[in-house]
């Protein structure tokens, strides 16, 4: 069964008149143990996108299914207990994850509170992030990399089946991003974690198993084993990616040629 469905996702936001189409349309599968990183360029909707499978909103419109459960079909209290056994989240502010008053060690081990107890889970998670020493530090005097990992650290403390991240390495020098990389990966191949990472990082994008880019609030195109292919979504509509827009620039024109195994587009001469 996969562990994220999108069938028709729409999220509008709505600020005093105005209203902003963030997701339109989106269709998406993600598999169990799957680690997927969500790239795009500023305000295609990652975040909104991620805030959505975190079960922190409701899509406005469109169906959406977590772990074979339909979100749109739970109360507030139930979508809060799925939220706290299945779900751990990254935020992109990683401060906003913490209790900044409580130590590191306590931190990770509040995040345990809908599951069972585990200290040595707590011992084990703030290792491999690289805080072993840190344990009894208020997570509020930590630097801005430290609560990053730590962040990371939390979410992962009630073995979650989906690992959500909000660029979790933007803090991170590139030896401290490799280890949250490899604990993302590790988790999903012990644990089966499923891990959805929204990230600019390249070496984030390339080390996790699928990528998916979202352009204009939709699924522009996903990549697998280093190749990229554009999606063709609903209505067949395919979005001609931004490197080839000085070949067939949006509003041209063009020619459909068919072949055998698919279509090629052809800038019509005007
Ligand atoms: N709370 C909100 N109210 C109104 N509009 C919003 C809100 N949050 C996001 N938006 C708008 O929705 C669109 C998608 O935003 P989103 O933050 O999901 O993009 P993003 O791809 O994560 O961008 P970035 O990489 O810059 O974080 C943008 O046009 C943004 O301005």
């Amino acid at each position: 069964m996969s562990m994220v469905r999108c069938d028709g996702v729409v999220q509008i936001y709505r600020a005093q008149d105005v209203e902003v189409v963030a997701l339109r349309d989106v269709d998406l599968v993600i598999d169990r143990g799957e680690t997927v990183a969500l790239l795009g360029p500023s305000g295609a909707g990652k975040s909104t996108l991620l805030w959505l499978l975190a079960g922190l909103s409701r899509p406005s419109a469109g169906r959406l299914w977590l772990d074979g459960v339909e979100v749109g079909r739970l109360d507030q209290r139930a979508l809060d207990r799925l939220r706290a056994s299945k779900i751990g989240v990254v935020l992109q502010n990683p401060s906003r994850n913490l209790i900044g008053y409580l130590p590191a060690a306590q931190n990770v081990a509040f995040a345990q509170r809908a599951v069972r107890r585990d200290r040595r889970r707590v011992r084990d998670l703030l290792s491999r992030v690289g805080l072993d020493d840190a344990g009894d530090r208020p997570a509020g005097r930590m630097s801005g990399g430290e609560q990053q990992r730590l962040a990371l650290a939390v979410a992962l403390a009630n073995s979650p089946r989906l690992l959500l991240a909000d660029e979790p390495t933007s803090q991170l020098d590139p030896g401290a991003g490799r280890r949250v990389i490899d604990l993302i990966k590790e988790s999903a191949e012990a644990e089966g974690t499923t891990a959805v990472v929204v990230t600019h990082d390249v070496a984030v994008s390339e080390a996790l198993g699928r990528t998916v880019t979202i352009r204009d609030g939709r699924v522009g195109s996903e990549g697998r084993r280093g190749e990229d292919f554009v999606v063709v979504g609903r209505e067949g509509a395919v979005q001609v990616p931004p490197e080839y827009h000085h070949l067939l620039p949006p509003g041209s024109m063009a020619r459909i040629e068919p072949l055998e195994d698919g279509v090629v587009l052809r800038r019509a001469e005007s």
